[in-house]
């Protein structure tokens, strides 16, 4: 058995050891000539070693084999030292070399070993690539995700409030300014906010401010802000707007058609300009944000009075949204319904449904306060009505007043009923008869409407013709 491993190789054997290394072994002599390289070499720059051998480290640096050079810190540190190499023919090295002292702890030679990292660095590359794509589609699904629950989020199946809310999904990514119209109730608001939050501002704030809440001689400093010693009885450090305060995210001008002219200059230079003065200020100030506006008002109409700034308006509805009134998407009425009723049922731990009589009268109705007005109604009637059925009779009676479209006589009836409820002649259910009959016009649609007997409406509209006038004669009781 040989003692060690030099005693059992011979020079041959060696040889062969360094050839087949997939490492390439590289040393060089004090004064930095080349005094072996192994076969690796001819991956690693193209060279037979015969073509190295001999020449100094300086000459291949110079030539550009490899860089960076790594022989002057060995030399001059005398220490072991490790750096990545690239070479002409495209391949990134690992490089280790290890000085070999003499006797004097002079440097005899320099052995450096280098591994070939290219593939490391190639599958490195392509994880990054991976990652992106991965990222890529992460954010993607992400999207989709937010997309298909914001739809979730709304009960409808009417196509003009699929465009509508289609038209906000888009909006939302984009920086332009947007104008929310539509009569009150419709959801402005709830709308304003979910562009907000789809939008890449989300993490900033939305700060609101309504136009018809706030006095005019407010306004300005409200929206704006003011320096020190504005104007008497100011705060005496002055005070940050909430146009400021909006840095980054959305200013929400609620009700817009209500701000006054003064206002409307100030905010055009604001999208304008995308700076501000605030009030008894010098200088303005530059600020980024996102503006959105509503408004139930006529504005082109209001231009038209010369209270509203047409350069204003045209900045503002760079892209117009409008939620439809509920009475002409009469398709999402119903599904509204439940999706209220079941809000409310769940919140105050009741159960109830919709008598389908009930529905028929609701789909009918013109609901003049919409979403809002919807979402009362059933919020009331989870808290008035026992559980179980919601039926007719526990429906106020304007929904019998105003029902969809409304009859010529409707108001006369009422204004009829107001006098004979006073003279205390009518109960709320006749009360409730009275109002359908105006409306449907034939006493058999009224008793299988309401689930009564026919003669018994018949007998009602009778009593109440002969104590006063109503705009038709009441059918027999044979219809
Ligand atoms: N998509 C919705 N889902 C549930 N509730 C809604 C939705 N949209 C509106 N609402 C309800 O309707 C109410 C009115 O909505 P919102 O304040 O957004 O309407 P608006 O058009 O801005 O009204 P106004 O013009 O009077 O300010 C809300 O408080 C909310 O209860």
């Amino acid at each position: 058995m040989p003692d060690d491993n030099e005693s059992c190789l011979n020079r041959d054997d060696l040889q062969k050891i360094l050839d087949n290394s997939f490492d390439e072994i590289f040393v060089v002599d004090r004064n930095g000539f080349v005094t072996y390289v192994n076969k690796a070499c001819i991956k690693n720059y193209g060279l037979n070693p015969s073509e190295i051998i001999g020449k100094t480290v300086h000459h291949l640096i110079d030539e550009g084999y490899y860089s960076p050079a790594l022989f002057p810190f060995v030399f001059k540190d005398k220490k072991t030292v490790t750096l990545e190499q690239n070479t002409r023919a495209g391949i990134n090295l690992v490089v280790t070399a290890t000085p070999v002292l003499d006797s004097k702890g002079e440097i005899d030679f320099i052995v450096m070993n280098s591994r070939d990292i290219t593939q490391i660095e190639q599958l490195k590359q392509d994880l990054d690539k991976t990652q992106k794509l991965v990222s890529h589609y992460k954010n993607k699904v992400a999207e989709l995700v937010q997309r298909v629950s914001y739809f979730k989020g709304y009960s409808f199946t009417s196509e003009k409030m699929r465009s509508c809310l289609a038209m906000v999904q888009r909006v939302a990514s984009v920086n332009s300014t947007v104008l929310i119209l539509g009569e009150s109730g419709t959801g402005k608001n709830v709308i304003a906010m979910d562009i907000h939050k789809m939008s890449p501002r989300k993490e900033e704030p939305f700060i609101c401010i309504n136009g018809a809440t706030i006095p005019e001689h407010l306004l300005e400093s409200e929206l704006f802000g003011y320096c020190r010693g504005a104007f008497t009885g100011a705060d005496k450090y002055g005070k940050v707007g909430l146009v400021e305060l909006a840095n980054g995210g959305t200013l929400f001008l609620d009700e817009v058609g209500e701000i006054p002219l003064a206002v409307q200059a100030k905010l055009l230079e604001l999208i304008q300009e995308h700076r501000f003065l605030p009030v008894g200020g010098k200088e303005h100030k530059t600020i980024d944000i996102r503006i959105i506006a509503a408004t139930n008002r006529d504005l082109p109409q209001l231009i038209q009075e010369g209270k509203f700034r047409e350069d204003l308006y045209y900045r503002l509805s760079v892209v117009e949204v409008e939620p439809p009134p509920l009475r002409n998407r009469g398709e999402d009425i119903v599904p509204l319904l439940h999706y209220f009723l079941n809000r409310y049922d769940s919140q105050y731990k009741y159960s109830h449904e919709f008598d389908t009589r009930c529905l028929e009268i609701l789909k009918n109705y013109s609901w003049p306060g919409n979403i809002r007005e919807m979402d009362h109604l059933a919020e009331r009637l989870v808290i008035t009505v026992p559980e179980g059925k919601i039926l007719p009779e526990h429906l106020p009676s304007k929904i019998f007043k105003i029902q969809a479209p409304l009859s010529n006589n409707s108001n006369l009836v009422e204004d009829e009923l107001t006098k004979w409820k006073n003279l205390q002649k009518v109960s709320d259910d006749e009360a409730i008869i009275i109002r359908l009959y105006n409306e449907l016009r034939s006493s058999y649609k009224v008793a299988s409407t309401l689930n009564i007997s026919q003669s018994k409406v018949t007998r009602i509209i009778r009593t109440y013709k002969q104590n006063c006038k109503m705009g038709q004669d009441v059918e027999g009781s044979s219809n």
